[in-house]
């Protein structure tokens, strides 16, 4: 579930007259989703998102908001955030932040076919060669400093074998990442298969960027192809990480740098999330009843990064 705030009719039809959007039809609240309250409003113009936030960095908000609006200028398909009639987006409604987005088409893809991997690969291409131009900063919050910080704070809940590995990696990184200089720009921070939409292989939109960041562009290109290219053991299927890797590279030419890194950074960024899924289970559950992730899976996805490097980028 993921309305943890309920609106009545009233808040939200009082809510829209802020916006030139049209009067209120009906509301749902919307079972995905597993920080904040999202619904779908529907006027007599339109069908909108509401999101309330629920938790998490609040004050980063009009960070996020501005990265939005950016992109949405320039031409990304992603959910532009609405602005009232006084040029206002970040609202409060019930005692929470708020926001108003347009409703995308389409369903998340759980197994991408290449022509699906090769849309996202070009969204994020023309993402990051959009974002380099984006003056908001917000230094990437998980990044290898952020595996040094919490680690410990799993160690004692892990056997020895995990933690062994956790402490090799961590050295590993440490030397390989250490005075290397990569292309900068804004991020998404967390560009999973669900936060995207599509239509048959068309790509509608990306969605939940409160994950977004700027820093290093390969992380962002790593947290994809773990996400959407990794079969049960965590080995790469090739035709979706091909489709993704070529398509990106049109957008967006690799550096030297970033092809010697690359490796390091698709197992970076499987280390992040081994260590924030590990986190939720035992560390810090979160404050509703939701399923967590699995943590495993990408332990799966470190090891076969580890044993079996990716092909080489283009
Ligand atoms: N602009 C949008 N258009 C269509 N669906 C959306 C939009 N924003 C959110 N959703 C739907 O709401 C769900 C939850 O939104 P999300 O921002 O991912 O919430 P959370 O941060 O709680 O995970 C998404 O999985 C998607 O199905
Ligand atoms: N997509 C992530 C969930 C979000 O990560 P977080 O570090 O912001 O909690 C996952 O699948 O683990």
């Amino acid at each position: 579930m993921a309305v943890f705030t309920p609106l009545s009719d009233e808040q939200v039809a009082h809510f829209l007259k802020r916006y030139d959007v049209g009067t209120l039809l009906a509301v749902e609240g919307v079972a995905g989703g597993t920080e904040n309250s999202t619904f779908f409003v529907t006027t007599d113009r339109e069908v909108l998102v509401l999101t309330l936030f629920e938790q998490g960095e609040q004050e980063e908000l009009p960070f996020f908001v501005d990265l939005l609006a950016w992109l949405d200028q320039h031409q990304l398909p992603v959910p532009g955030p609405l602005f009232d009639r006084e040029g206002v987006a970040l609202q409060r409604l019930a005692d929470r932040p708020a926001l108003l987005f347009p409703r995308l088409r389409g369903r998340h893809p759980e197994q991408p076919r290449p022509t699906q991997c090769a849309a996202i690969g070009q969204v994020l291409g023309q993402m990051h060669r959009v974002s380099q131009g984006f003056q908001g900063i917000r230094p990437n919050p998980r990044d290898l400093r952020w595996v040094h910080a919490v680690h410990s704070r799993v160690m004692s809940y892990l056997g020895h074998d995990d933690q062994t590995l956790i402490r090799d990696r961590i050295d590993a990184l440490d030397s390989r990442l250490s005075n290397v200089v990569l292309p900068q720009g804004a991020l998404h921070g967390d560009l999973f298969r669900d936060n995207t939409l599509y239509e048959g292989d068309q790509l509608c939109g990306v969605i939940d960027f409160y994950n977004g960041c700027t820093g290093d562009l390969l992380f962002d290109l790593a947290i994809v192809i773990n996400d959407w290219c990794s079969d049960d053991d965590g080995a790469l299927i090739p035709e979706r990480y091909e489709a993704i890797i070529e398509a990106y590279a049109r957008e967006r030419a690799f550096t030297d740098q970033e092809r010697r890194i690359w490796p390091t950074m698709l197992e970076l960024t499987a280390l992040r999330y081994w260590l924030s899924r590990l986190l939720v289970v035992y560390v810090d559950p979160p404050a509703h009843a939701l399923t967590p992730k699995d943590p495993a899976q990408y332990r799966r996805i470190l090891t076969s990064r580890i044993a079996h490097p990716p092909a080489p980028l283009p």
